[in-house]
């Protein structure tokens, strides 16, 4: 029997989701966007089975329902769905970075007979937008799902049943831990990150060229400030309690560090890098989750022309495909460090190999 699964909002985490359950051939995917070009994009590429231009038209047709919205566009959407025909025992759920204000939401739907089962696949990019869409985001990362309490456990089941084929490792927590977990490592480093751009654009008026010495480093801190802004507005709306706290949190921090500095103290400073040094080096890297880089190659190659070619002519010589290249601008002597992202780490693994046996480059992971 075949499981009609609707996805409203076909960006990067919307088309991911369609792309990976499309693989279950008892699932057809209906997408619905509030961008029409969108929606026909989507069937375009193969990422959605059917369209949908009618949102509470396909609705009554789905046997589950997936807001892919920006998380104040779910709540909308959530409000709205309660004056839909929907079919009996119908699963609704989304893929929002916050949960609190969600599953509250959630609880006014289940006093209306309405199952509403909380998701967040724990896996992303700065990256927005059908076209950013893969099939295997979520693999290894942790799918977080948040059910009211004592909602049927067949309907958590059978959601669950129809996330597997995203081969995201599905675990259950509920809101206010979410929240909170989720604000210490991914909402908060968000506005650090953010902070610190617009530091470097200030300072920026004054030295312009500080722009130019942005390197490795800054560009690794600094990469998710450039997602989607509307995302983030309403993640750090909806979960602003928790974000004060961490400011708090982090503003007493940098108290410490200050005094730190003042003091001088050589000891008490290599202290407070090798600790930090060895927690980040203790996070578990094995997974995708949070750790965007973890698929990356860097190759060490000579500045001549052609040479990017010569490697990616390698790859695709092996077969191996690759989804982001890029020069990392630290040394401009004579290297320049070519680093290329694969989709999985057997892809790495051959790359690096491939490299080793026919050129004279060096290669090594970060
Ligand atoms: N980007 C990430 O790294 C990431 C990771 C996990 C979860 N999430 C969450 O998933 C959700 C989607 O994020 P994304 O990165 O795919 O965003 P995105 O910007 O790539 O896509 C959002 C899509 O939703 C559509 N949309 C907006 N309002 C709508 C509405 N009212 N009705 C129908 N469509 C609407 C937009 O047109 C767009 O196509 C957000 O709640 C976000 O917090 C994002
Ligand atoms: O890798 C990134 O670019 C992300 O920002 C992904 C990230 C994260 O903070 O880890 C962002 C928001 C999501 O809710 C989940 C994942």
């Amino acid at each position: 029997m075949t499981t009609h699964v609707l996805i409203v909002g076909l960006g990067l985490i919307g088309g991911s989701l369609a792309l990976a359950i499309q693989k279950n051939p008892e699932v057809n995917v209906i997408g619905f966007d509030a961008d029409s070009h969108t929606v026909r994009k989507a069937k375009k590429l193969g990422v959605i089975d059917d369209m949908a231009f009618n949102l509470e038209e396909s609705a009554a047709l789905a046997d589950v329902i997936i807001f892919a919205t920006p998380v104040n566009a779910t709540i909308q959407l959530m409000n709205e769905v309660q004056n839909w025909q929907l079919k009996k025992g119908v699963i609704l759920s989304d893929t929002g970075s916050t949960k609190k204000m969600i599953m509250e939401k959630a609880k006014s739907l289940k006093e209306i007979g309405l199952t509403f089962i909380g998701g967040h696949p724990m896996a992303g990019s700065h990256k927005s937008g059908i076209e950013a869409a893969k099939a295997h985001l979520f693999e290894n990362a942790y799918y977080i799902i948040t059910p009211v309490e004592h909602e049927d456990e067949i309907q958590i089941r059978t959601l669950e049943a129809i996330l597997q084929p995203t081969k995201g490792k599905i675990l259950r927590i509920n809101a206010r831990e979410h929240d909170h977990m989720t604000a210490v490592v991914s909402h908060f480093p968000h506005l650090v990150a953010a902070s610190l751009v617009h530091q470097l654009s200030s300072e920026n008026e004054e030295y312009p060229f500080t722009r130019q010495l942005a390197a490795g480093g800054f560009r690794d801190i600094t990469r998710i400030a450039s997602s989607n802004p509307i995302m983030w507005r309403d993640i750090t709306i909806q979960n602003r309690l928790e974000l004060v706290k961490q400011l708090d949190n982090w503003q007493s921090e940098m108290d410490t560090v200050k005094t730190m500095l003042m003091e001088a103290k050589s000891e008490n400073i290599e202290h407070y890098f090798t600790r930090a040094k060895f927690v980040r080096d203790e996070l578990p890297i094995t997974s995708q989750g949070a750790m965007y880089s973890v698929f990356d190659l860097h190759i060490d190659v000579p500045d001549y022309p052609g040479v990017i070619s010569e490697v990616t002519g390698l790859l695709a010589k092996h077969l191996i495909s690759i989804t982001n290249l890029r020069i990392v601008e630290t040394r401009e002597d004579v290297f320049g460090i070519l680093v290329i992202s694969f989709q999985t780490t057997e892809d790495r693994e051959r790359a690096a190999i491939s490299i080793q046996q026919e050129t004279t480059y060096e290669t090594y992971i970060s």
